[in-house]
């Protein structure tokens, strides 16, 4: 299928990362479209989290071009990084809340870096805003971060990278250690959220579940390069031994099993 150019919001072309002897990309290719759910899924240590890394500009690849919504995401310059900053939202694996902070205040970090000139009161009603949008209850806004259960900390940490209204969202792993049932609420709460919103989200994922349930497309990491990126009707088919072995053990027919479940 021909690709619309305009629609690229993320390119990535001849991507190579290294550390020391160890090549974790080579010569990596990956286009994003705006407006989907892209699935991004390999085996652990195949290069997800330096991937998505190298696109928001945390880290600096050995080779390649990155551009992210129309620029250059290798540039320093102080104004590149910031639009990148601006327009992209990241929950990183572990969270990344300030445990100090409430959860209020950390909604509301990126909100003070980015307008320092609102006033307290509005930022507040802006982080609890984004805190409901997240489908927390009002009061999570003034607690800690460990007062909350691992599923509601994830919440927290998707209320405050959607604290600038990005439209580009970036989520490692969002499920992870989330029961059954939690997963799934949070799968449901990402997919209303990019409908609602028109986000285009890059999400990290181990679960098959997520994949079947919201994800548009699925890109698969593996001999350090994308090996496919298409709807995953396509990529169930696709011939490589990675592929096959994770779409079609046994956990693979269990999660299409459920997804056939729901839509029956
Ligand atoms: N800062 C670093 N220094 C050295 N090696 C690193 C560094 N960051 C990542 N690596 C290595 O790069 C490889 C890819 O790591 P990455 O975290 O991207 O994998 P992943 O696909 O996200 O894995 P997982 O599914 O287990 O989270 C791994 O072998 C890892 O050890």
């Amino acid at each position: 299928m021909a690709i619309d150019e305009n629609n690229i919001v993320i390119r990535v072309r001849g991507l190579t990362n290294t550390f020391g002897e160890q090549i974790v990309h080579e010569n990596l290719d990956l286009d994003v479209r705006r407006g989907e759910i892209i699935g991004v899924v390999g085996g652990s240590g195949a290069g997800k989290s330096v991937l998505m890394r190298s696109i928001i500009g945390l880290r600096r690849p050995d080779a390649g071009e990155i551009e992210v919504l129309g620029v250059d995401a290798r540039d320093e310059d102080e104004d590149v990084r910031n639009h990148i900053q601006r327009n992209t939202g990241v929950l990183f694996q572990d969270g990344a809340l300030f445990s100090s902070l409430s959860v209020g205040e950390n909604v509301q970090v990126p909100l003070k870096e980015e307008h320092p000139e609102l006033p307290d009161s509005l930022r507040y009603e802006l982080a609890l805003l984004k805190v409901k949008l997240a489908g927390l209850p009002a009061d999570a806004v003034n607690k800690l971060p460990s007062q909350l259960s691992g599923g509601m900390r994830k919440r927290a940490g998707l209320a405050r990278a959607l604290a600038l209204d990005p439209p580009l969202l970036f989520l490692d792993e969002p499920t992870a250690g989330l029961d059954p049932i939690g997963a799934a609420a949070f799968d449901e709460l990402i997919l209303t959220l990019q409908q609602a919103l028109g986000l285009t989200v890059f999400l990290i994922t181990h679960d098959l579940d997520t994949l079947y349930a919201i994800c548009d497309r699925v890109a698969v990491l593996a001999d350090k390069r994308v090996v496919v990126n298409a709807p995953i009707e396509e990529v169930e088919r696709f011939d490589h031994p990675w592929v096959q072995e994770y779409f079609h053990g046994p956990r693979a027919r269990a999660a299409r099993t459920a997804t056939a479940g729901t839509m029956a």
